[in-house]
């Protein structure tokens, strides 16, 4: 558990470059726990680049990375795994496996880990998978057979299975049409609510990062440049915020690409 005041996250100096290429150039942020972040930024900011040294996918050049007080760095590697164990992420794509029925995508790791019967993990599935409205006889489906909307439901009755106190969401309602978008803006508050988690998530669609976001960052040239109230959104008063919250050809990011 966090103590009052401990961010579920908290990045400070990160930097990570590739090759001659810096996409973080010092990023501080703190993420309250139980709390909603949205990660803003324009494409290839290194919105990703962020999530993914959190996860230890990347290692970053310089900073560090604390969840619940703990630098990250100084784990173990057994440590690292039980932070880990404690993520769940939604992606992009869904990123379901094609060759499995949809039961076994969702306890797919309770099963990897053996901490699940097949046969527990066939009732945990439609338990699951009810708390993000499909039908138990969707257990037995590929995810061949689903529409997108359903692959997104899927993939996210996939993060929360394992009742994770932290979740990532990467650009959850990319690919749906709007009021898809919305219903899955709407579990996805739903099931972090029911959890208590921390998420984490990365959209470029501002109408759903009002709706899910309790925080917002953005994230540009490699710094963090605002944090503030996702509700907020569009109307910050900061000229580079409002003009990406907006769409807006002109503006200061604008002025900058120009140059
Ligand atoms: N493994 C890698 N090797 C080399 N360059 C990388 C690698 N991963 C990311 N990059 C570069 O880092 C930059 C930031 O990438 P990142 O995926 O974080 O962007 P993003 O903000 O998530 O963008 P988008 O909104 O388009 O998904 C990009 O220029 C990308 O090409």
């Amino acid at each position: 558990m966090s103590g009052a005041g401990v961010p579920k996250i908290r990045l400070r100096g990160l930097a990570k470059s590739f090759g001659p290429k810096v996409v973080l150039d010092g990023v501080d942020l703190d993420i309250r726990a139980g709390h909603s972040m949205v990660i803003l930024g324009g494409s290839g900011s290194g919105k990703s680049v962020t999530i993914k040294c959190i996860l230890g996918l990347i290692t970053p050049d310089a900073g560090t990375i604390e969840i619940d007080g703990r630098d990250v760095a100084k784990l173990s590697r057994r440590e690292r795994e039980a932070v880990n164990d404690r993520i769940g992420m939604l992606f992009q794509n869904g990123a379901l496996f094609d060759s499995l029925p949809v039961w076994e995508n969702v306890c797919f790791k309770l099963l990897a880990q053996r901490r699940i019967t097949r046969r527990a993990a066939r009732d945990k599935a439609a338990e699951v998978l009810a708390q993000v409205g499909l039908a138990a006889s969707v257990s037995d489906l590929y995810p061949s057979e689903l529409s997108g909307g359903m692959q997104k439901r899927v993939g996210l009755a996939r993060a929360i299975a394992a009742e994770p106190d932290i979740i990532f969401f990467d650009e959850p309602t990319t690919g749906l049409d709007p009021i898809m978008g919305a219903v899955i803006d709407g579990l996805i508050v739903d099931c972090v609510k029911r959890l208590g988690a921390t998420a984490v998530s990365i959209t470029h669609d501002m109408a759903s990062a009002r709706r899910i976001g309790d925080d917002a960052a953005m994230i540009h040239r490699g710094k963090i440049v605002w944090t503030g109230a996702a509700a907020t959104l569009g109307e910050t008063g900061n000229a580079m915020v409002d003009q990406f919250a907006r769409g807006e050809r002109e503006g200061p990011i604008q002025m900058e690409l120009r140059k």
